[in-house]
């Protein structure tokens, strides 16, 4: 079995075999910053990260190629990395050495807020903050209702802000009234957008604070998304609409999946997998399955 890792300035290709040479990246002077991220094109170059001086590196010398609007499943064993890389891509930990290119904008030199503006994320154990949920969704009161509606209608989750189904649903008539502030509906009731989130949104079950930040994604739309094993507190009917959702609604954006559910990110449109803070396998689900590799012994050994 051939290594898997990629080196500077070659991509993934064939399962690994043959290495294909890409064109150095060229970093992009005329885009203005607040339309980047543009594409979502993401170039990890030697990246490698420590948490503290005195401990390993979690992240080794990666040296990864995501097009814009590619669609990246990650996977690997606890303690692969997987988290890693979404703390590096965020700048929650500082690499040690290497840089990750944006849009052909190095990372390092970018606002923390800026960066993490442009970035989504729906994290594995999402924490709410108290207030409605219409602040929780739209925190700096940037969408009107009628916006914020469509993200949840979206999303399918009327049912968590007590609406019941049907009757409070807004039409298109109620949904643009909404953005008037002197028509009162039942948003201003306790349900719906004025839905009373309680600290650490404690009120809603995982799996209900995932569907919201994923609705929240929707909301902004932001070019990058990160979901962080999104799925692994929701049932199977839900994860299939996040997917669907994922595909209809991202379709223009980059979008990594952290997944330990193998069938969430077995269509994506190529699979990395991480192995002690190495990237080992990067190419299509196809590809990986047919060089039998690690990603085909972890479809081998994972029960569906
Ligand atoms: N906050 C931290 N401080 C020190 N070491 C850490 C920290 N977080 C992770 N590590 C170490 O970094 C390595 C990679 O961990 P990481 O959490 O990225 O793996 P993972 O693939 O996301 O694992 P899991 O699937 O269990 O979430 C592991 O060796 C882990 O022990």
């Amino acid at each position: 079995m051939p290594a898997f890792e990629a080196k500077m300035g070659t991509k993934f290709c064939k399962c690994g075999y043959g290495l294909e040479q890409e064109a150095p990246h060229e970093i992009s002077s005329t885009l203005p910053l607040s339309q980047w991220p543009k594409e979502g094109k993401i170039e990890i170059h030697n990246y490698s990260m420590q948490y503290r001086p005195d401990l390993d590196m979690s992240l080794k010398e990666l040296n990864l190629h995501i097009g814009g609007h590619e669609k990246i499943g990650v996977v690997g064993r606890t303690g692969a990395g997987k988290s890693s890389l979404i703390y590096a891509l965020l700048r929650i930990v500082e690499p040690a050495s290497g840089t990750i290119i944006i849009d052909g904008i190095d990372t390092s030199t970018i606002g923390l807020h800026k960066l993490r503006s442009s970035i989504s994320i729906v994290p594995q154990d999402p924490t709410l903050f108290e207030g409605t949920v219409r602040k929780n969704l739209d925190p700096e009161s940037k969408y009107t209702d009628k916006q914020i509606w469509k993200a949840i209608q979206t999303v399918q989750i009327e049912d968590i802000l007590s609406i019941p189904t049907g009757k409070y649903t807004p039409t298109k008539d109620i949904a643009s009234k909404a953005d008037s502030d002197d028509i009162p509906g039942p948003w201003v009731t306790g349900i719906g957008l004025d839905k009373w989130v309680e600290t650490d949104g404690r009120n809603f079950s995982v799996g209900q604070r995932q569907l919201l930040c994923l609705c929240r994604a929707v909301l902004w739309h932001r070019r990058i998304l990160i979901l962080d094993e999104a799925t692994a507190n929701i049932d199977s009917k839900t994860d299939q609409l996040m997917q669907t959702i994922i595909r209809s609604e991202f379709s223009d954006c980059t979008v990594i999946t952290i997944a330990h559910r193998l069938n969430t990110i077995m269509d994506s449109d190529r699979i990395l997998v991480m192995d002690h803070g190495k990237a080992v396998e990067f190419d299509t689900p196809e590809a990986l399955v047919k060089c039998g590799g690690h990603y085909a012994k972890l479809l081998e050994s994972t029960q569906f």
